[in-house]
């Protein structure tokens, strides 16, 4: 590996002022780039979809750490900054240009995955949802690290009985193990975001038998929806959702943020 110029120089060099519209905070710290990159693991050998590498900061850590990259970058005035990096890593970059929510993420790694991103929050958010509602399950990845906002990272990780704790605790949780690993402070980034962020890291977990993803999603939306609501009102238009709730011998009177992820489970098992 060939010494690697500073990332500031190499955004300079490229003239790579952050885009607004494309949600661009670069991280240029190399430590907390390689604390990053230490948080799915050992990667040496391990093929790795990193999605928005922009200058490449995270790619270099990733690289470094022994990863087998492949990245997808929207952002064409990125991408001579990452040829670099291919010169300096031979045979083990692969940069795609593209729309990371357009392409198929399996047929392009061709082999498990895990997968790691600094995206802006939008996009993290949908590329999220559709990584953990794959058909296939176990799903191709065996691990995602993602940046998030942290308030959206709290709310991925909360347990029952707190504030965070909702519909994307449980439709996360069901079939997921997730922590924040770290948090981010605002003024790691370049530019620097208004909020703070932290990075969640999931694993899947195996799936119970017999729940289907529609209606778990569906119970869990009635009640959240009215999340102060006893169950018996929140639920009360799902058909057979309080004959399941007393089967289960789950008491109608409690609210949504008090049922456990295995208790959501098991009323959707019941109803599916
Ligand atoms: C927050 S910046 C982070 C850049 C770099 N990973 C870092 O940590 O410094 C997000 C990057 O994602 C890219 N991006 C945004 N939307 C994307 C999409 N739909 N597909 C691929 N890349 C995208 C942006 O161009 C930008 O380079």
């Amino acid at each position: 590996m060939a010494d690697l110029p500073p990332l500031r120089e190499v955004i300079a060099r490229h003239g790579l002022s952050a885009s607004k519209a494309l949600g661009q905070n670069f991280l240029l710290d190399a430590q907390l780039l390689d604390r990053i990159t230490a948080v799915p693991g050992d990667l040496h050998d391990r093929a790795v979809l990193e999605i928005g590498p922009g200058p490449g900061g995270l790619t270099r850590a990733l690289l470094k750490a022994g990863a087998r990259v492949t990245a997808i970058e929207m952002d064409r005035r990125c991408l001579p900054a990452l040829a670099e990096l291919e010169i300096a890593f031979p045979g083990r970059l692969r940069v795609i240009e593209g729309d990371a929510m357009k392409l198929d993420h399996d047929a392009i790694m061709g082999e498990p995955y895990a997968a790691v991103a600094n995206l802006p929050y939008n996009v993290g958010t949908a590329l999220f949802t559709g990584w953990l509602s794959a058909e296939e399950w176990p799903p191709r990845w065996t691990s995602l690290t993602l940046m998030f906002q942290q308030e959206v990272a709290q709310r991925i990780v909360a347990q029952p009985g707190t504030d965070a704790y909702g519909r994307l605790a449980v439709l996360t949780q069901w079939r997921s193990t997730a922590r924040l690993a770290m948090k981010v402070h605002r003024s790691a980034f370049t530019p620097s975001p208004k909020v703070m962020s932290a990075i969640v890291h999931l694993e899947p977990a195996a799936m119970p038998d017999g729940v289907s993803p529609r209606v778990l999603e569906r119970v869990t939306e009635a009640a959240f929806g009215q999340r102060r609501k006893m169950l018996r009102q929140s639920l009360k238009g799902i058909p057979g959702a309080l004959g399941t709730l007393e089967a289960l011998a789950i008491d109608p009177q409690r609210r949504a943020e008090t049922l456990s992820v295995a208790e959501f489970v098991a009323v959707a098992r019941e109803l599916s």
